[in-house]
């Protein structure tokens, strides 16, 4: 048990790998994510992290082996498995001249949300990620912190099961960072998330787990006090592992 929740596989990856041209950028990696965890996915920059969450959104087709997300298989099910899942990736992708309400109109319409359910999912959704106060707003007009929430909501509109969030916290002001941290924390309580970034304290105040990714290749799976074993800062096993 995780969390309270059964322990049924969100995310299984099984010999992954994507080759870029002549270079191995996800080499024969293999990792799970049980109902209810929330995993870190980390690695210095280059070592694969995007790819691999872009191999698990459908954005990317792998080279080698497989992935599953809630049971259904990313190459043979992406509908399913697009469903499943929200996404917010490192460049946040928004639409500036939109208004905040109207985007999130149009992304609950992409996954057949519409009338009086898109109405109330979307109003659902921005108090969920704070942006009450901004909800009348252009998207163009609101600050970095204000845009990661509008992209979370993008994420979060369709209640997916699994969250896939590429660096949601880089770029923040200290006062930011921890509120979006405690909301992917809140929202993670019941729901299966992943997330990659390159700060340690997330790490520490967010996960369940830790997976860390160097060249393409998986060098540490495990609890952080299984990772800090013999006392060690989560910086230091980072470092060691990835130097
Ligand atoms: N479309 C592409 N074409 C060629 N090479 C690519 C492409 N996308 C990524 N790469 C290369 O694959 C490797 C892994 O990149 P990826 O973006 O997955 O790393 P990352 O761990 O997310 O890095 P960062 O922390 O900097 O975001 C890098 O060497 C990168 O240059």
């Amino acid at each position: 048990m995780v969390n309270g929740l059964s322990t049924k596989m969100s995310i299984k990856i099984q010999n992954l790998s994507k080759v870029y041209g002549t270079q191995r950028a996800v080499d024969d990696i293999s990792f799970e994510v049980a109902k209810g965890e929330i995993v870190g996915f980390l690695g210095p920059n280059g070592a694969g992290k995007s790819t691999t969450m872009k191999i698990l959104t459908g954005y990317l087709p792998a080279t080698d082996g497989s992935a599953e997300v809630n049971g259904f298989d990313v190459k043979t099910l992406p509908m399913q498995v697009k469903s499943s899942i929200g996404y917010l990736p490192e460049h946040n992708p928004l639409y500036l001249d939109m208004y905040v309400r109207e985007f999130l109109e149009f992304a609950g319409s992409l996954y057949g949300l519409k009338g009086k359910t898109l109405q109330i999912k979307v109003a659902e959704t921005i108090e969920m990620v704070g942006l009450g106060l901004e909800k009348h707003k252009k998207i163009g007009q609101l600050s970095k912190g204000y845009r990661q929430r509008v992209g979370l909501a993008q994420a979060l509109i369709h209640n997916p099961d699994v969250l896939i969030l590429d660096e949601p916290t880089t770029g923040l002001d200290p006062n930011q960072l921890v509120e979006i941290r405690e909301l992917i924390k809140s929202v993670g309580r019941n729901k299966t998330v992943i997330f990659s970034t390159h700060i340690m304290q997330e790490v520490e105040a967010i996960c369940d787990r830790v997976v860390i990714i160097n060249r393409g290749k998986i060098v540490a799976n495990g609890t952080l006090s299984e990772l800090k074993q013999g006392g060690k800062g989560i910086e230091d096993v980072f470092r060691e592992l990835t130097a």
